[in-house]
């Protein structure tokens, strides 16, 4: 597998002298071109202006962010983002066809094909025959699938999305999940998803980045290695997952996530230099990421007062 996004150092700080805060700071990771891999971490930690910095919209203040090898500096074309708030994402004035289209405008693609990739991939969402309705037209898990579908009209290496379903019913919740992994398998999308969802978090990654308070540091990088094939109900009564997002839950309690980053020890050998620099296999990153996590979630166990006192 080549590597898709390369962050390194990366840190971002808001304002400047005595009103500066550093919302992230020093995080390296890297992934791989096709992999699905989640955010998780407390709320405020820095996960959105991770994902700013990654886009672009941000400049980071330290470090770098590479895609496919070049710098990011500015938005990239063929990156894309979902954020959460589908109804301020889409263009009300605009048709269902015309908002997916909306990103091809600016490349070099002719009308017709404009209109034949916007309903090849509206096909793809399972909107078949919307393109002619407005957002306002439809259900709220029907405007987030057209926001899905626009990120991946233009075929993005990169797909960035920033708690995609927290607005919606959970049954649209389900089989937005599905979706995601779907389009990831049949078009290969390399996706970074942030979620404060920690079951959403195991059903739908390959891999699951847990960050401490702010200023974000990592402190787990879990290899999700449930099979690729996920069904809402069968996988989630699995022990396998059960017992994945125990091991998750348990590093959010941990006093590693709950220390800010300022005193988080450095980033996990684990995930954060072996996986991320590409140097181990699979099978040593797999063992080396649950070591990791077993023993946050031991200290958690052993040191109760100290969770308490840190949380304090
Ligand atoms: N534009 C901004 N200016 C100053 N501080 C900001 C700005 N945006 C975010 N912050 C601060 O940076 C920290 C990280 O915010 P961020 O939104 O990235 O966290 P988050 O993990 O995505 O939060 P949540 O989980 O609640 O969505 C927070 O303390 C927040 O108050």
């Amino acid at each position: 597998m080549s590597t898709m996004l390369e962050v390194s150092g990366l840190t971002h700080q808001y304002g400047r002298g005595e009103r500066a805060h550093v919302a992230v700071r020093d995080l390296t990771f890297t992934i791989e071109a096709g992999q699905l891999a989640c955010i998780v971490g407390p709320s405020g930690c820095g996960k959105s202006t991770l994902l700013r910095c990654i886009s672009g919209l941000i400049p980071a203040t330290g470090g770098s962010v590479r895609l496919h090898g070049d710098e990011v500096s500015g938005v990239p074309d063929d990156l894309a983002v979902v954020f959460q708030d589908y109804s301020r994402s889409l263009f009300p004035w605009l048709t269902v066809a015309k908002n997916v289209e909306f990103p091809l405008r600016w490349q070099q693609v002719s009308k017709a094909d404009r209109r034949r990739r916007a309903a090849e991939v509206l096909e793809s969402v399972g909107l078949a025959g919307v393109g002619k309705k407005y957002p306002w037209q439809l259900s709220g898990g029907m405007q987030q699938r057209v926001s899905i579908a626009r990120a991946l009209v233009s075929r993005p290496a990169l797909l960035l999305m920033d708690e995609p379903f927290a607005s919606v019913d959970a049954q649209t919740r389900g089989e937005l999940e599905d979706l995601t992994r779907r389009v990831q398998r049949d078009l290969g999308s390399t996706i970074l998803l942030v979620t404060h969802d920690i079951d959403e978090s195991v059903y739908l990654a390959d891999r699951v980045l847990v960050l401490s308070k702010s200023p974000a540091a990592i402190v787990a990088d879990l290899t999700i290695d449930l099979p690729a094939e996920r069904d809402q109900i069968t996988t989630r009564e699995s022990e396998q997952f059960v017992s994945l997002r125990g091991e998750v839950a348990r590093l959010l309690q941990s006093p590693q996530v709950q220390r800010t980053g300022e005193t988080a020890p450095e980033t996990p050998a684990p995930a954060g230099s072996d996986a991320a620099h590409g140097a181990a296999s699979a099978d040593a990153a797999d063992s080396a990421t649950t070591d990791s996590a077993k023993a946050a979630a031991a200290e958690a166990v052993e040191s109760p007062d100290e969770t308490a006192a840190s949380r304090s």
